[in-house]
């Protein structure tokens, strides 16, 4: 990373359901213009943290500095006001309403409502041909498939106009042709808008053709911090994907 101040500078993130600690000290920061990827198996404590982020839960201790403010227990409208938008693990579009209609409506939640008809249209529609939905923008998001919903729920977080983008398991249900569109999706959107990414995602794959840093979660806590070839060679990751080295051998 350059000498630059982050863009988003998570320190010892904490998150506890009852006696059980969920996300424990975690601490990473994210340059502007990178795309990072947050790994580590189902359980890890990825969507946790993500979520302490985007403000859908509150941790219980650590610091969420974006673009040098705090944002640890903001509410999540706020978090996205301020230029963080989210994609969720599972779509969740309004699906009688139209795939315009559905963008229109991010656009006007992350402005806080406070821009007219016809910006929020634009930013819509802008956010549509970027995630590279069919033609048809009138038809309703329930006729989508796997992909296009992904593509949609991607589509309603640009709308919201974000400096960093948090995208939750893109992947998931996707084909490997249609993963590697997706992947090649978000580098475009980082190489042609400069949009910073935190990719969360529970399967190296593809992901770590594209991102510049991953970061990975076991248990709760931080594991390997490096490039993508990094964590292809660490023992430690190793072991938390593919399980220790004697029962690889079996
Ligand atoms: N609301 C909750 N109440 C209690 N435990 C929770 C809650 N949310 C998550 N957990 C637990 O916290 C741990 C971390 O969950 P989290 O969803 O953050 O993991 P993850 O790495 O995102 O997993 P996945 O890849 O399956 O989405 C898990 O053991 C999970 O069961």
């Amino acid at each position: 990373m350059s000498g630059a101040a982050p863009l988003l500078r998570v320190a010892g993130l904490t998150k506890r359901f009852g006696g059980f600690t969920a996300v424990d000290q975690v601490s990473f920061s994210v340059a502007e213009g990178e795309i990072l990827g947050l790994l580590g198996p189902n359980g890890s404590g990825k969507s946790t943290t993500f979520n302490c982020i985007a403000g859908a839960l509150r941790p219980m201790a650590g610091r969420v500095l974006f673009d040098g403010q705090e944002i640890a227990g903001r509410p999540a409208d706020e978090v996205c006001r301020r230029g963080i938008g989210r994609t969720f693990q599972i779509p969740r579009p309004f699906r009688r309403l139209t795939l315009l209609e559905n963008a229109v409506l991010a656009a006007h939640y992350g402005a806080g409502g406070a821009i007219p008809r016809a910006e929020a249209e634009a930013r819509a529609r802008d956010a549509l041909r970027l995630a590279q939905l069919p033609d048809d923008l009138h038809a309703t998001a329930a006729g989508l498939g796997a992909a296009g919903l992904k593509k949609l729920e991607l589509a309603r977080a640009l709308a919201t106009g974000p400096r960093l983008l948090l995208a939750d398991e893109s992947l998931g249900g996707l084909d490997a042709a249609e993963m590697r569109t997706a992947a090649d999706m978000l580098r475009r959107i980082r190489d042609e808008r400069g949009i910073t990414i935190v990719w969360v995602e529970h399967i190296m794959g593809v992901l770590l053709s594209v991102v510049d840093r991953v970061v990975v979660l076991d248990h709760g806590a931080v594991i390997f911090e490096g490039t993508p070839q990094a964590a292809q060679e660490d023992p430690k990751v190793a072991e938390v994907y593919l399980g220790p080295p004697e029962a690889r051998a079996a």
